[in-house]
């Protein structure tokens, strides 16, 4: 019976799929670099003008203008909905940091 230890034979097909897989992955983090950057001005501006870390108006057109883009892109909207509360909540808990300070 082959042991599942055994190393996997080159399968150019996956590799080839999983180059696309990383640049992808590789794109999604520099976004989301670049997204955490502008949040973090976003979060000392409210800090220095007394603004609240969270405007749940703002969140809930930004949710769902990306539920309708998730169904136009054929992506789940429930998933795209958990995935940007998710980003968001880190973002106020970013805000809540720097009005601390
Ligand atoms: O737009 C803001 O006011 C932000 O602070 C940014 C942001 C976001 O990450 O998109 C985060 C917290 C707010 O509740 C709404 C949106």
């Amino acid at each position: 019976m082959a042991s599942q230890a055994q190393t996997p034979k080159p399968d150019a097909v996956l590799a080839g799929y999983r180059k696309s897989i990383d640049n992808i992955d590789a794109a999604l983090i520099h976004m989301l670099a670049e997204r955490f950057r502008i949040t973090q001005a976003v979060g000392e501006y409210k800090a220095e003008s007394g603004l609240p870390a969270s405007d749940p108006t703002r969140e809930a057109r930004q949710i769902e203008r990306l539920r309708a883009l998730a169904v136009d892109a054929d992506l789940d909207p429930e998933f795209s909905e958990k995935f940007i509360r998710f980003v968001i909540d880190e973002v106020i808990r970013h805000h809540r940091r720097a009005a601390e300070k």
